[in-house]
């Protein structure tokens, strides 16, 4: 196939690992002053698409690729960042305590000496900001933005010295943590950078983003190219068959209903950005919770864990006071946490999958060979549950995709069998069919006994699958909704308004 003369081209792109193909001669054109929306399951190969277009890896020989008809040096970031390729990826490299200036002056070519040219600094940061997000004073502390302008001053710092329009601009799932409201102001900046002309190249999980955001959309599939399309001929239920490889029915299960028996209580307690909180969560209960960045959303569950030590209050489980900001003593008493950022908070990556899987089960060293056979067929039967792939559970964890990371963590927890889970964005990176999966265990624990506490940033997942949503604002709750009232625009509502303590 010849390569098209404007914009990217991939050509017969492929890469193996030790053990694993992970692309396999993909063929893909990126026109300019599109935004081309990269589709594909957990594992299926975008990631490594990224990282070889960002010099991170090398693909295998044979690859080849072309900016605007000139041939693309593969396998060096200097390579790909003077070609114009411009990266924004889900961590965003902020530096929270520094300026919206400064932080723009990070890693540009101004670094080391802006200082020397504060001025001139201060009013460029001003126009690229003014023209990527009006009314933001770039004397600002970057943890004082809001989650989607810190996106936007990530997009801003890459864009930042390419005198005309860039050969590519990449986004890594860059609204995998932001809530609904502020996705629209995101959208507004990448139609703005598509205005120059720069291809947009959007990886997502999110399927209705596709619609509103891309011209095109392609789906990888086991390393393969397997769909590509307009966007305004193909749909939803077209891209889920061609990312799963098969039509997936319904993807929400009905939340459990029957509410058992109180399981974990909260009385008064007080953290940091939570105030005063009581809570009582049922055995076979899914409840959600709500809120902005900033709401205490994002500490309640450290808090009840005892990641985060509260200042003031009583946590009981099953009727027992728990010693408080002591996760063992959590564990101890039936509780398991799963952390928004797993990898950092959660996981051993150099580990196995099977130790990653049995990490709290802590057995003593001389039973431990006993049941290591029956322990590998057991993980790898969660690991099949939750569709990890590969579901190999002596494989490196580090070596799995993100989306596999999430689940391999999941599974910890669901097959330790605790009976209070608090888990903070389950299905954050993770695929359709993933979810589905991962919906349908969370369902399984509940009619088993369990008691669920999700906190996620995503109030159609809530609204679905909990049957009661708790929305928090100023650290603490503001409004309990269930039944009729329970719906994803009540939330985000709910999310925005001053409410009264609920
Ligand atoms: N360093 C590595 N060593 C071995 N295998 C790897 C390595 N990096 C990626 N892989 C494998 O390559 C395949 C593609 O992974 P990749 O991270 O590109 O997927 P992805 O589509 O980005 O998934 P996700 O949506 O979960 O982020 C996976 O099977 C993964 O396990």
């Amino acid at each position: 196939m010849s390569q098209s003369s404007v914009g990217l081209s991939l050509r017969g792109m492929s890469k193996s690992f030790p053990g694993q193909r992970a692309l396999a001669g993909v063929d893909l054109d990126i026109l300019p002053g599109t935004v081309h929306a990269l589709l594909g399951a957990n594992g299926s190969g975008k990631s490594t698409l990224i990282k070889i277009l960002a010099g991170y890896h090398s693909p295998d020989p044979g690859s080849t690729a072309y900016l605007n008809g000139e041939p693309l040096t593969l396998g060096s970031a200097t390579a790909a960042h003077r070609a114009g390729l411009r990266f924004v990826h889900q961590d965003l490299g902020l530096i929270p305590d520094l300026n919206v200036i400064d932080n723009l002056a990070l890693g540009s070519e101004y670094a080391g000496k802006w200082w020397l040219s504060g001025r001139r600094e201060a009013a460029a940061a001003r126009e690229l900001v003014q023209m990527l997000m009006d009314g933001v004073d770039v004397r600002r502390p970057v943890r004082e933005l809001s989650p989607a302008q810190k996106t936007i001053l990530a997009i801003a710092r890459t864009l930042r010295g390419t005198s005309s329009a860039a050969g590519l601009l990449v986004l890594d799932e860059p609204t995998a943590t932001l809530p609904a409201h502020e996705v629209d102001v995101l959208f507004e900046v990448v139609r703005r950078v598509q205005a120059t002309g720069t291809p947009v190249l959007y990886v997502t999980h999110r399927l209705d983003e596709v619609f509103q955001i891309a011209d095109t959309v392609s789906v990888l599939r086991d390393g393969r190219h397997v769909f590509s399309s307009a966007v305004n001929q193909t749909t939803q239920r077209e891209l889920v068959t061609h990312i799963a490889g098969r039509p997936l029915d319904e993807l929400y299960p009905a939340p459990p209903t029957s509410a058992g028996a109180v399981l974990l209580t909260a009385r008064g307690v007080s953290g940091r950005g939570v105030r005063d909180l009581d809570l009582d969560l049922h055995a076979g209960e899914i409840l959600g919770v709500a809120g902005l960045d900033g709401s205490g959303r994002d500490e309640l569950n450290r808090l009840l864990f005892g990641q985060q030590l509260p200042f003031a209050g009583q946590i009981t489980i099953a009727g027992t006071p728990v010693t408080l900001g002591q996760p063992p003593a959590s564990i101890s008493a039936g509780v398991g946490y799963l952390p928004a950022d797993r990898r950092l908070h959660s996981a051993t990556p150099y580990m196995t999958l099977t130790e990653n899987v049995t990490l709290p089960d802590l057995p003593s060293p001389s039973l431990r060979w006993i049941s290591l056979r029956a322990e590998q067929r057991d993980v790898r039967t969660w690991l099949k549950r939750l569709e990890v792939s590969p579901a190999a559970p002596e494989r490196q964890f580090s070596t799995l995709s993100g989306g596999n990371q999430q689940k391999t963590v999941l599974a910890r927890w669901l097959r330790r069998g605790s009976r209070v889970l608090l888990l903070d964005e389950p299905t954050q990176g993770v695929d359709v069919g993933g979810k589905q999966a991962i919906y349908n265990a969370l369902g399984q624990a509940a009619r088993g006994g369990a008691a669920l506490l999700i906190t996620s940033s995503d109030a159609e997942e809530l609204a679905e699958i909990c049957a009661t949503v708790l929305v928090m604002r100023d650290g603490r709750i503001t409004a309990r909704l269930s039944g009729p009232t329970l719906t994803t625009d009540a939330i985000v509502s709910a999310s925005l308004t001053e409410g009264t303590p609920a």
